[in-house]
């Protein structure tokens, strides 16, 4: 299955986050469900706050990269773009909230379902669940800003 990072223009695909050119990276892929996006991850032993529980900073950081994934499929889809190559739009976090409302096990797969809550021509605010084990763990409130295609020029 591929995410909207394997759009990405070489340069935009350094992100530690979402980046697949990132050795060190989580490698996160994003995808269309239905209305919705989907990004899956499996922490490791070494994302534990205390253990059996994934340590929050972690877990922000995948909604983090989840969201401007989103926010890119979001301004694909409005800008009736064909992904193919690497030309996807590309967006950076403006804001970014996380509610834990319960600890997240680690032993598993994560998932994390987004919404479009709104969209300008610009700027896209993302809503995230984060679920482990089917639970609803952690929530997401992304703001996500489109670079433009000559920043840095
Ligand atoms: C890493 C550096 C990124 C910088 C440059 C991009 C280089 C591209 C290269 C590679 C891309 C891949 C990068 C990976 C991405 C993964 C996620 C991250 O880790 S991102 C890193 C953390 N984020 C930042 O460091 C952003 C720092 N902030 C900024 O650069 C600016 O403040 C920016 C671009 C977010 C907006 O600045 P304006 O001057 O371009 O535009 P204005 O007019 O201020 O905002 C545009 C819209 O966004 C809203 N907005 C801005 N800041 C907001 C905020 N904090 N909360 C809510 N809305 C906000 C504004 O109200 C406006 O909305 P209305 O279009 O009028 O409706």
């Amino acid at each position: 299955m591929k995410g909207i990072q394997d759009y990405y223009h070489d340069h935009f695909a350094q992100c530690y986050g979402c980046g697949r050119l990132n050795e060190h990276g989580h490698h996160l892929k994003t995808y269309w469900d239905g209305e919705h996006t989907i990004t899956k991850f499996i922490p490791k032993e070494y994302h534990t706050a205390i253990p059996g529980f994934v340590y929050g900073g972690m877990l922000a950081s995948v909604i983090d990269c989840h969201g401007t994934g989103s926010a890119a499929l979001a301004f694909a889809k409005q800008q009736n773009i064909e992904l193919c190559e690497h030309n996807a739009p590309r967006c950076v976090t403006a804001s970014l909230q996380v509610k834990y409302l319960k600890p997240t096990p680690i032993d598993g797969e994560i998932e994390i379902k987004g919404t479009i809550a709104k969209i300008n021509e610009r700027k896209a605010t993302i809503v995230a669940e984060l679920y482990a084990g089917g639970n609803l763990c952690v929530t997401g409130e992304i703001v996500a800003v489109l670079v433009p295609d000559n920043f840095g020029e």
